[in-house]
């Protein structure tokens, strides 16, 4: 399972870790960092004899900042990936809960206004999002007609609305936006159509507390977009010349205000959509690559906190049955499937209950990490764990692997995408 020793086994399963709070120092001497960073890991990379511009680290100072922070060498205030000691127990049911949660979903769902004229092609653009990042598409003149078809008491007064090309009240809007994203085992959302004015804008942020991600803007003059509503064929009721003109004007006069003042805060990404449906998806995923890449790394960590704390259920959900895997524990034999990584869970607790010990947690530290994507679909993630193990050998002890571990992302029954760790090589780091 890549989490080390049947005695560390024992710890990893004494106690439960919590993810702290991460925050970066930007990082201004890189010629110290690099002196330090080989004192702390001894990577030939990082000496000085292999030249300022080859080391790992002197392209990300944050990276650097990692290891000196994992070694206490500077003024810390976090790591990508830290567990604080003395962290709660979990129940078994706690845990069992866990396990059932979706991977990434969490209180800070990720968001992405997506505006733009009528016709721009908005949710022509979003549907392959949604193909290729797995995020949830919410368009709110969807769920606006999705009420109106649900005759509901605001029905008649949403038909009007749109029908005369105005914007419905922000309360109904945003509640109908809330509501989906709760109900939605996702923290990814493309909100389309939305904030169509100041009004929308604040009270969604008043309602949600959220701010958005990027807001993703759809240029596209207005020959072109009448030219497209007019031949959509949705049978939508607003999709005639006299209400398409009502929308570009309210499009001009309070949804582009709206775009200006996130433009004040720089989230505006402003793409050509005059050019065919793959041109304009070409020029959008470059925005959506390092949401593969964070969410890589996030499951690699989650991984690492399922074995640092020895819940095995999670390590089984992240895993494809058949992972394989060379580690210095399989005496230098490829294994496939789970169950020689279970038998480290399974001694854990074995050896903890017999012992009934309450040590502190074993704490792991990601170093370095580098996410390299096959396409969409797959990624490799590399860095160097340190593991503090507060028994083993001797109190305090830290021991230090490079790990690569290989992910396929797959959907599930439900139809969501989650990533599935396949394969991963561990072998000591070296330390001098
Ligand atoms: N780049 C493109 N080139 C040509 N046609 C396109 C392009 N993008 C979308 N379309 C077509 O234009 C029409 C409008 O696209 P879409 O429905 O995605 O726009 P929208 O911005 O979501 O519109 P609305 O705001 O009215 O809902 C559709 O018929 C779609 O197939
Ligand atoms: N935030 C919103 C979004 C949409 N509407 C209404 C008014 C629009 O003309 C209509 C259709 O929206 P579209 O599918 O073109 O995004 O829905 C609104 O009032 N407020």
């Amino acid at each position: 399972m890549g989490g080390g020793s049947a005695r560390s086994a024992l710890t990893l399963a004494s106690r439960t870790l919590r993810t702290r709070c991460v925050t970066y120092l930007p990082a201004t001497s890189a010629s110290l960092q690099l002196l330090e960073a080989k004192s702390l890991t001894g990577r030939p990379e990082n000496g000085s004899s292999s030249g300022g511009d080859q080391h790992i680290f002197s392209k990300d100072s944050w990276q650097t900042l990692l290891t000196f922070a994992a070694a206490g060498l500077m003024a810390f205030t976090g790591s990508s990936f830290s567990v604080a000691a003395g962290a709660p127990v979990l129940t078994e049911d706690e845990t069992a809960e866990n396990a059932g949660r979706a991977s990434f979903k969490s209180t800070n769902p990720r968001v992405i206004f997506v505006l733009g004229g009528p016709g721009s092609g908005k949710g022509t653009q979003c549907a392959k999002i949604v193909d290729s990042y797995g995020f949830v598409h919410l368009s709110a003149g969807d769920l606006l007609r999705a009420e109106i078809n649900s005759g509901s008491e605001n029905g008649t007064m949403i038909q009007n609305t749109i029908k005369e090309g105005k914007i419905v009240p922000s309360e109904v809007t945003v509640r109908l936006l809330q509501k989906a994203m709760e109900e939605c085992n996702s923290n990814n959302f493309l909100i389309d159509g939305f904030p169509r004015n100041e009004e929308n804008r604040a009270v969604f942020e008043h309602v949600t507390g959220i701010e958005p991600e990027f807001i993703l803007f759809f240029d596209c003059p207005e020959e072109e977009m009448e030219k497209r509503i007019l031949s959509r064929n949705q049978g939508r009721e607003d999709d005639n010349l006299e209400t398409i003109r009502k929308r570009f004007k309210v499009f001009l006069d309070s949804t582009v205000p709206v775009v200006n003042h996130y433009e004040t805060t720089g989230k505006v990404r402003k793409i050509n959509a005059t050019r065919s449906v793959d041109d304009v998806f070409d020029m959008v995923q470059p925005l959506f690559k390092h949401f593969v890449q964070d969410d890589l790394l996030w499951a690699t960590e989650e991984l690492l906190r399922g074995i640092d704390t020895g819940d095995y259920s999670t390590y089984q959900r992240l895993c494809h049955p058949k992972l394989t895997a060379f580690e210095p524990e399989a005496q230098g034999q490829l294994v496939e499937g789970l169950d020689f990584h279970k038998f480290y869970f399974d001694l854990g607790k074995a050896l903890k209950s017999s012992s009934g010990t309450h040590g502190p947690a074993v704490q792991s530290t990601i170093v370095a990490p580098k996410v390299v994507l096959l396409g969409t679909n797959a990624g490799v993630v590399t860095y160097t764990r340190l593991q503090q193990i507060p028994s083993s050998p001797k109190a305090g002890h830290t021991s230090a692997h490079n790990e690569t571990r290989v992910w396929e992302r797959q959907k599930n029954d439900a139809g969501e995408w989650e990533w599935k760790h396949i394969h991963f090589h561990r072998s000591a780091a070296p330390t001098t």
